[in-house]
């Protein structure tokens, strides 16, 4: 059987407002972080079948990720995610993903910082 490597499932603009920083100031506040996933998953059995328990529900993975990010506090964005990352190959068996976090509110006088991590199972 051939598999689609190159399918994916995207999530973009995911907004959670939590605890996060390094500096004392920022742990008395919550501040916004947006993430963008990109997940692979053979999106084909779900396309074929019009079935939802077959393709990687992308409400059910925000609705963790944003769980697990507002009940969760954190000093730097990387952790988030990794931890993220964790989540998501952990709880929906996804094999390959990209994960931006962005702290648009970090720097004053810049629109926007992020780090970006690509992550495997196993
Ligand atoms: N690479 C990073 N650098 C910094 C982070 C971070 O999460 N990753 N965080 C901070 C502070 O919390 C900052 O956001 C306060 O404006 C500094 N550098």
């Amino acid at each position: 059987m051939k598999i689609n490597n190159k399918d994916k499932v995207l999530i973009e603009g995911l907004t959670v407002l939590t605890t996060i920083g390094v500096y004392e100031w920022e742990k008395t506040i919550k501040q916004k972080l947006i993430l963008d996933l990109e997940m692979s998953w053979d999106n084909k059995p779900a396309g074929e079948s019009d079935d939802v328990s077959l393709c990687l529900d992308y409400f059910l993975v925000s609705q963790s990720i944003t769980s697990f990010i507002q009940s969760t506090q954190f000093e730097l964005i990387e952790c988030v995610a990794e931890r993220v990352a964790q989540l998501v190959i952990q709880k929906f068996s996804v094999q390959w993903l990209k994960v931006k976090v962005s702290k648009p509110g970090a720097i004053a006088n810049a629109s926007n910082v992020a780090v970006v991590i690509e992550r495997s199972a196993n």
